[in-house]
């Protein structure tokens, strides 16, 4: 993970990353189709090579994902790398809810699974995986929710969407898409095995969840 230089509310820009991310489609309601389907798997093994490349083969290196979408996103990545190495590094789940800043206001949220990844974090390399990165509020309750597993060697960050208007000073080592965004607008991310198909789409507003995924399946089908 590093710091960035750039002040909050731009648009994104980061490293190793990733092509921005044009409409391909809209719907009703103004509900535009990023990508889908075999895209999405395209962009998870751009970042499984990418890890490989920057900790040496993954060595001493384990993925912890952050749910919802974070931790199935981990598991593809993991897999991949399984694929491209020979072995796949220990992954993680690391649910965030109690180190959120915004506890008090945001109101009661379930708890999510925590799984610490087999042989701990002490002086790993931690990739941090979720699905969007956008004021960066997660991530930072992610660096203490880690602190409860030990001290890492370094904690990195992979996001399939990096979308701006970051609050704090934090940035992504590996991004799938940059998606520049208005605030208001809403990125939603879904993923096969939570959401029954992979696809990345932009809602004016507050997601509609179901016409989201009517025009994430009809882009998988055509
Ligand atoms: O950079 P931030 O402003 O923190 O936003 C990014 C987070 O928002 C979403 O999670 P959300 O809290 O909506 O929960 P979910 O993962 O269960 O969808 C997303 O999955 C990221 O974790
Ligand atoms: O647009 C957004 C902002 C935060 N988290 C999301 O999943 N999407």
């Amino acid at each position: 993970m590093a710091t960035s230089p750039k002040p909050s509310g731009s648009g994104p820009s980061q490293p190793g990353s990733s092509q921005s991310g044009s409409p391909r489609s809209a719907a009703p309601g103004g509900v535009r189709l990023i990508a889908a389907g075999d895209e999405i798997s395209r962009i998870i093994d751009r970042i499984a090579h990418q890890i490989l490349e920057k900790t040496d083969g993954a060595k001493d290196t384990v993925l912890v994902g952050i749910p919802t979408r974070g931790e199935h996103l981990a598991q593809r990545v993991a897999a991949r790398i399984g694929t491209f190495a020979g072995i796949a590094p220990p992954l993680g789940i690391l649910d965030i809810t109690l180190y959120r800043d915004d506890l008090r206001t945001r109101g009661v949220r379930p708890l999510e699974n925590t799984e610490e990844p087999d042989g701990g974090i002490d002086g790993k390399i931690v990739v941090l995986i979720d699905d969007v990165l956008f004021s960066g509020r997660t991530i930072r309750a992610a660096f203490d929710a880690l602190r409860d597993w030990g001290r890492p060697k370094a904690i990195q960050l992979a996001v399939l969407v990096d979308r701006g208007h970051r609050e704090l000073p934090i940035r992504a080592d590996y991004v799938g898409k940059n998606i520049p965004t208005a605030r208001e607008e809403q990125v939603f991310v879904a993923i096969a095995e939570f959401d029954g198909a992979d696809g990345i789409v932009i809602s004016p507003s507050t997601p509609d969840r179901a016409a989201a995924m009517e025009l994430i399946k009809a882009q998988g089908e055509s």
